[in-house]
């Protein structure tokens, strides 16, 4: 009995993968992406299915009586094998009940509320180990998928291009390797939907694959594996896909739910599948954006152009970008005028999943950078006037952490399993290995250690950028990263460690587990004050003239103000002033002016001063 792929069938009926795999659900199969295969049995029960629901469709009455066979049931569909019968009956039964839903349909289209959210075409970023064919891969994927240039026409590389397939648009981002993706992703954005991880197949899997591997996983993006050079006579697919398992990724033909294809970039075979495979991930991955939406856009690449002037490549994410709109990045902001599309060509607007170069910033952006647009001057300004607020905000709470008052200051919000990302760096694959072993053993209930990444070989900037995306520590055993990548490291405020005995690297892993573990704080009691005298001030408010008659006051302590029996306050003192002077602690005996964030405090209060202290844990 022959297996078919559920994808292959859904084609051939006509149907969308989607529904598909609700029928497949339905029946209580198990698949495990579209490209699983399914049995014949299987095939035959959803072609029942379907054909009813399409005689159910066509007239309720017809279904009853489709034994009869009568002429009027059977209406002019041709008698034939089942699938067709059902593909050619669907037009027949949407007919049948096009009047009515035709009505409601164009009811719900004037109302922009119920408007659905349209399909965009994928982004793919193509990742692999250096000389395994990434840039072979796209050049191939360009000359024979995006439209000739006119001649005359010069070809700009702007980092990005479209191609056009049987199913559709794709976008590749063709800034090969995973140093644009990981920049990018480090800028807080993601661009890329669907990585390619390509491996050649004469050499397998390498340390750069597994580093994109990494990076994909990060990102948390789809990945399908492309094993390239399959042309060559030592080419071993085989060996690449049980490599591949020992990462963890499985292939479907073992049974995994990793799509592998193979290709080659030199003669063309496996790209079209390639491309379908791609659809099909973005058919699963539902990727829909709104045209009509507000713009965001992400920075691809800038650059300067000697003769146009700032130049740079914009992934439309969201909306649509028009020639004389105002786009604002950073806390900067420039007018478009002029675009050109990937293929050279100039455009007046632009939608979603479409890479734009424009011409019209006034600095060149970073690749990361998140643009929005806005639809005049004075809305850019506003736009940047929020943002600066924000950044303000941000640096504050930047400053509460390092002078934390509440326990969320100090450790954000409590009661959750904690996770110690870590980037492993050895010499041979037996430390990696043997590392890998003794941190399996650390994992606790409360802490989890996540190895995003172990490789041989010193530490790259990848590692880096891959460690400040998900806040990882770099740990090195006899290997030392060179000068320039602990300079990015600094700059990034990422810790690479190197250590040359394993236990000591150990017991570094402890030390960050134990930061994870949530640190128990406990309030910790300062000193007394009495206030004598309330001061005005004209910019820090109510100041308490007091005496402290026990122990000491610190700034940024806890404060609790008691009146009487009843305590009337709890805060902080935001101030300690001796005399006309900004102190930070006042011993018992003295006079000070405690500064407090509350107005009210009266003479004859007592204040209480207290701080939060961790306390060691066993
Ligand atoms: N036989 C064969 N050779 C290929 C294939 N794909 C790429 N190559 C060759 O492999 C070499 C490396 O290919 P590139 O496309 O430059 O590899 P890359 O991954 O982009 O390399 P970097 O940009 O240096 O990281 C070149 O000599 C290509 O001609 C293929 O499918 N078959």
């Amino acid at each position: 009995m022959s297996k078919v792929r559920i994808y292959t069938l859904a084609k051939d009926l006509g149907v969308e993968n989607a529904r598909m795999l609700e029928i497949l659900d339905g029946l209580g199969v198990a698949y495990k992406s579209v490209s699983s295969t399914i049995e014949e049995d299987t095939v035959e029960l959803i072609k029942q299915i379907l054909e009813e629901e399409g005689a159910a469709q066509a007239a309720p009455e017809a279904a009853q009586a489709a034994d009869a066979q009568g002429p009027q049931a059977q209406g002019s569909a041709p008698q034939g094998p089942a699938a067709q019968a059902v593909a050619q009956a669907q037009p027949a039964a949407a007919q049948a009940v096009a009047e009515p839903e035709a009505a409601t349909a164009e009811q719900a289209s004037s109302e922009p509320a119920a408007r659905e959210i349209p399909h965009r075409a994928p982004v793919v970023t193509i990742m692999g180990h250096v000389d395994h064919g990434k840039t072979s891969l796209l050049d191939y994927i360009r000359k024979t998928r995006v439209a000739a240039k006119e001649a005359g026409g010069i070809t700009q590389h702007v980092g990005a291009f479209e191609a056009k397939t049987s199913k559709g648009r794709i976008v590749f981002i063709d800034t090969p390797g995973h140093e644009a993706f990981t920049t990018i992703r480090a800028r807080g954005a993601n661009v890329a939907d669907i990585a390619i991880i390509v491996i050649a197949a004469d050499d397998s899997l390498m340390p750069q694959t597994r580093e994109a591997i990494a990076h994909a996983q990060a990102a948390k993006v789809p990945m399908i594996v492309a094993i390239n050079k399959v042309d060559l006579p030592q080419a071993d697919p085989e060996r690449v896909k049980t490599d591949l398992t020992q990462l963890n990724l499985v292939p479907e033909e073992y049974g995994g739910d990793l799509i592998v294809v193979p290709v080659s970039a030199k003669t063309g075979e496996g790209v079209e599948d390639l491309l379908e495979y791609i659809s099909l991930t973005a058919e699963l991955e539902d990727l829909r954006a709104d045209p009509k939406g507000e713009f965001s856009g992400v920075v691809i690449e800038g650059k300067v152009d000697k003769q146009a002037g700032v130049l740079a490549t914009v992934m439309v994410q969201e909306g649509t970008l028009r020639v004389g709109d105002f786009l604002v990045v950073g806390e900067s902001y420039g007018k478009i005028k002029a675009m050109t599309d990937s293929a050279g060509a100039r455009i007046k607007d632009a939608g979603p999943s479409t890479p734009v170069q424009v011409l019209g910033f006034s600095a060149v952006p970073a690749s990361g950078e998140k643009v929005q647009s806005a639809k005049n001057e004075h809305a850019a300004r506003e736009v940047i006037a929020t943002r600066a607020d924000v950044r303000r905000d941000e640096e504050n709470a930047r400053d509460r952490r390092r002078n934390p008052r509440t326990l969320e200051d100090i450790m954000g919000p409590v009661g959750e399993v904690r996770t110690v990302n870590l980037i492993l760096r050895a010499d041979t694959q037996g430390s990696v290995e043997a590392i890998q072993g003794i941190l399996a053993r650390k994992e606790g209930e409360d802490v989890k250690i996540n190895v995003m990444l172990a490789g041989i070989g010193a530490p790259t900037e990848g590692d880096v950028l891959l460690a400040s995306t998900a806040e990882a520590t770099i740990l090195c055993f006899s290997v030392t990263a060179p000068g320039s990548v602990t300079k990015i490291a600094d700059s990034k405020g990422i810790e690479i460690k190197a250590f040359r005995i394993i236990y000591e690297l150990i017991d570094e892993v402890d030390r960050l587990i134990k930061g994870n573990v949530e640190p128990v704080f406990e309030e910790r009691y300062l000193g007394r004050a009495e206030v004598r005298m309330v001061i005005k001030h004209p910019k820090s408010g109510n100041i308490a003239g007091s005496y402290i008659t026990d122990g000491m006051f610190k700034r940024n302590a806890r404060a609790k103000v008691t009146r009487g029996k009843q305590v009337v306050y709890e805060g902080t003192v935001v101030g300690l002033k001796r005399f006309k002077d900004d102190v930070r602690e006042v011993q018992t005996g003295y006079e000070c002016g405690i500064n407090l964030d509350w107005n009210d405090v009266v003479e004859g209060d007592i204040i209480e001063a207290s701080e939060m202290v961790e306390v060691e844990q066993a």
